[in-house]
C-alpha cells in the first residue's frame, strides 16, 4: 500500500486547515469543532495501528532498532556536554534507550525524566541517575521523585507515529506540545528528537495550529533533519 492509499476518506475537512482558522483562547489558533472531532478519531485509530505493529516486532529485533537509535543519538549529541537531555522510560514497545542514558551521564550529560504532575498541563522534567528514586506516574510510567525541575536542552520524544514535515504523534495527550509551547513562551527551544520505528512513518499526521514540528528524527535507519533549520 503506497502512502496515499493510507490516507483517510470521509473527512468532512481537507488536509489543509489554514482556511478554517479562528482565534483561540491557548495561545493557538483553533480549527472547526467537526474538523477536531474527525482529526481526534483519526488519530485515535493511527495510534491503535501504529502501536499494534510496533508490538508485533520481536522484542530482540526491537531492542536491536533501539540500539542503533542509541548510536545516531551519540551523533547527534557528540557535544553534549552541559547539555540536559530529557528522555523517557520506555513503555508500549518504546525504544528502550536506558542503557544509553546511563552511558550519557558517564559522558557528562544530564538525563531527566518527563513527569506528569498535573493531568493536561505541561510536563515538567527531573534529573534521573541510575540511583534515583523513582515512583509510578501516569500510567504507571516511573518517575524521578527527588530534586528541582530542569529546563532541558534538548527534548528526546517517543513516537507513535511521525510525518515527513517532521510532526509528531503522540499518545493522545498534547503533553509534548502543551511542554513545547510554554517553554516557547518563556524563549526556550530546546531540540526536539523524535525517536521511533522506520515502521511509525506515516503521510501525514493532519498537523494542527499546536502541533510543533521536531527537529530531527531518529530510527533505526536514518537521521532526518527538519528542513528549514
Ligand atoms: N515513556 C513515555 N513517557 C511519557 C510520555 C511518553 O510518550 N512516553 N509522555 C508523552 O507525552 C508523557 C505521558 N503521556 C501521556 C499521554 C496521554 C495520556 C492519556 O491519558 N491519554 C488518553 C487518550 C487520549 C486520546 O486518545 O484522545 C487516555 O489514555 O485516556 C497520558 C499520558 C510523559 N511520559
Ligand atoms: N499548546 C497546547 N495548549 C493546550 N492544549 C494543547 C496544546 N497542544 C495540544 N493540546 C491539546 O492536546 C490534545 C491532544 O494533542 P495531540 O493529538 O497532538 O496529542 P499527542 O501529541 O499525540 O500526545 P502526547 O504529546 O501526550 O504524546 C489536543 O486535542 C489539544 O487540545
Amino acid at each position: 500500500m503506497s502512502d496515499s492509499d493510507k490516507t483517510p476518506s470521509g473527512f468532512s475537512s481537507s488536509p489543509c486547515f489554514a482556511h478554517e482558522l479562528q482565534a483561540g483562547q491557548n495561545g493557538y489558533e483553533v480549527v472547526d469543532a467537526q474538523t477536531a472531532i474527525d482529526v481526534a478519531r483519526w488519530r485515535k485509530a493511527q495510534r491503535q495501528h501504529l502501536i499494534n505493529l510496533r508490538l508485533e516486532v520481536p522484542a530482540r529485533e526491537r531492542q536491536k532498532a533501539a540500539d542503533c537509535m542509541a548510536e545516531k543519538l551519540d551523533t547527534i549529541l557528540a557535544d553534549s556536554q552541559n547539555c540536559i537531555v530529557s528522555v523517557y522510560w520506555p513503555f508500549r514497545g518504546e525504544p528502550n534507550l536506558r542503557d544509553w542514558m546511563a552511558r550519557a551521564i558517564g559522558k557528562g550529560v544530564r538525563i531527566a525524566l518527563p513527569v506528569v504532575e498535573i493531568k493536561s498541563h505541561p510536563l515538567v522534567f527531573r534529573e534521573w541517575t541510575p540511583e534515583a528514586r523513582m515512583e509510578p506516574g501516569i500510567w504507571n510510567i516511573p518517575v524521578p521523585v527527588d530534586g528541582p525541575p530542569l529546563i532541558p536542552t534538548h527534548v528526546i520524544s517517543p513516537l507513535v507515529g511521525f510525518d515527513k514535515e517532521s510532526y509528531r504523534l503522540g499518545y493522545g495527550g498534547g503533553y509534548f506540545d502543551r511542554t513545547l509551547a510554554q517553554l516557547q513562551g518563556k524563549g526556550v527551544k530546546p531540540i526536539v528528537i523524535g525517536v521511533g520505528h522506520s515502521l511509525a512513518r506515516i503521510a501525514t499526521i493532519f498537523p494542527q495550529p499546536y502541533d510543533i514540528p521536531m527537529n530531527v528524527i531518529v530510527t533505526e535507519s536514518d537521521i532526518v533533519w527538519a528542513v528549514n533549520q
